[in-house]
């Protein structure tokens, strides 16, 4: 057998994720990494304004508000969207292992059509690692923790270095946020052997 394979169950010799013993504490808000992410940045606009908290384990809860600006048919949010907050609340679990990983796959079920001006209770699990790649889930539930579930994801993110971020970003974007004491503290974070 060769080349790559992006199944989203873990062989059978992954092993358990790690929290890393610096990993914010359960329920503590998980900031934002970039101002300007469409998922958690406050510096856009439209974006989803994700606000992310540490659970237990290598686990975090989120919650998203659809807004108008998020609509794909009248009234209801956008699928993609909705893909974008899994992803995004996904990716959070990177805060609770200090690693930074990228998406490399994300499949997505759309259960229940969701509303503008709801909320959407997110949550999102790693459960397990094999090298670089972290399997994870998450489910989006409607309403709060005890509303029905109106879309889940299974995902393979990427372990990557933070040169993955310098090499392929816009110049422009990169070293503004080089020369931002909070971005780079952020990228400090994850630097586990400087
Ligand atoms: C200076 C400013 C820095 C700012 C950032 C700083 C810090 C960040 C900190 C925290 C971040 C916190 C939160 C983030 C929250 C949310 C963000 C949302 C996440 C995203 O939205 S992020 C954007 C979308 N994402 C991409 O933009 C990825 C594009 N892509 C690539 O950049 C490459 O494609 C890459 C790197 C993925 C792999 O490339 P590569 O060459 O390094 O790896 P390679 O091919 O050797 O594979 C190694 C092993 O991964 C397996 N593998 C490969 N590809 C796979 C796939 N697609 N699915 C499943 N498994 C896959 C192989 O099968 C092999 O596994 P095996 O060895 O077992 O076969």
């Amino acid at each position: 057998m060769s080349g790559r394979t992006t199944a989203l169950t873990p062989p059978a010799d992954a092993g358990p994720p790690v929290r890393h013993p610096e990993a914010p504490a359960p329920g503590e808000v998980i900031g934002a990494h970039y101002e300007n992410c469409f998922g958690c940045g406050a510096g856009v606009p439209h974006g989803l304004h994700l606000e992310v908290r540490a659970g237990e384990g290598v686990a975090v809860t989120a919650e998203f508000r659809v807004k108008e600006a998020h609509q794909g048919a009248p009234g209801l949010a956008h699928g993609g969207v909705l893909a974008t907050a899994l992803d995004e609340t996904l990716g959070s679990l990177n805060w609770l292992t200090r690693v930074i990983a990228v998406t490399g796959r994300l499949e997505t079920d759309f259960l229940l059509p969701v509303p503008v001006d709801s909320v959407l209770y997110l949550e999102a699990e790693a459960v397990a690692v094999h090298h670089r790649k972290i399997y994870c889930t998450a489910t989006g539930r409607l309403g709060g923790p005890e509303g029905p579930v109106a879309v889940r994801a299974d995902a393979v993110f990427i372990e990557v270095k933070v040169e993955h971020f310098i090499n392929h970003g816009r110049p422009a974007e990169i070293n503004a946020a080089l020369a931002d004491p909070d971005q780079v503290k952020v990228v400090r974070a994850f630097e586990v052997n400087p």
